[in-house]
């Protein structure tokens, strides 16, 4: 089974990478859709793989969700995609010249039925949420649950690419007005790694 993992940032992946880098192939993109979706192209135009893995941080709209909990995301949305009409947004869908909503190749009841997670809506964006009234704006539009600066990316160059993805994120901080003391970085990552490093370790040996 050749594995590919996909992140923003080495430090998400870091203990993963200490445990398990010599049997996975693992991607550094950088943060955001642009350097996801290329680096991913790039990647994939030169090996092949039987599954990919994006695992990463998110922001949560949802207080249902606990810091540290670590979620499959089902659904992913480019939420700036489109055009502005006074106070309505026009979605690239509806202007008829794009698709914005994008869905996994595959799933982790499909690739592993042994694990299971909490499954979460999210939205995509270039400028992190952190000022109330664009969060209950996008909140009343899209309804999401998790926020990430990659995900519709990762979903859609899979697509492109014809490889089956999943896309694993631990919620490091509340969608809020900007309050970078509140985040837990440290435990979304611990918690994220605990959960991929047992899932592949599992994939692998199996
Ligand atoms: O210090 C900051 O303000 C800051 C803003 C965004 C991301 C970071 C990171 O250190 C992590 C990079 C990674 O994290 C994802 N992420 C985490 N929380 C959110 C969020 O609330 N909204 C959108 N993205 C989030 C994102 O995918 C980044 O690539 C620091």
């Amino acid at each position: 089974m050749l594995i590919l993992i996909v992140a923003a940032t080495k430090f998400e992946v870091e203990p993963l990478v200490q445990a398990l880098g010599n049997k996975v192939d693992v991607l550094i993109t950088g943060a955001g859709m642009v350097p996801t979706a290329f680096g991913m192209a790039r990647q994939l135009s030169n090996h092949t793989y039987d599954l990919v893995l994006n695992l990463g941080i998110a922001g949560s709209f949802d207080r249902n969700f606990h810091l540290g909990d670590v979620l499959e995301v089902i659904e992913d949305t480019f939420a700036e995609l489109g055009a502005q009409d006074d106070e309505a947004f026009i979605s690239i869908d509806t202007l008829g010249f794009g698709e914005s909503v994008f869905t996994p190749g595959t799933s982790l009841n499909e690739v592993y039925p042994n694990f299971y997670l909490k499954k979460a809506k999210a939205i995509t964006v270039n400028t992190v949420h952190g000022h109330e009234p664009s969060i209950q704006k996008v909140q009343q539009r899209l309804n999401p649950q998790l926020e990430s600066m990659e995900g519709a990316a990762f979903f859609y160059a899979c697509r492109q690419m014809n490889v089956q993805g999943m896309q694993i994120r631990a919620v490091s901080n509340y969608v809020e007005k900007r309050n970078r003391d509140a985040w837990n970085i440290g435990l979304a990552i611990k918690n994220l790694n605990t959960f991929a490093i047992d899932l592949v370790s599992q994939i692998i040996n199996n």
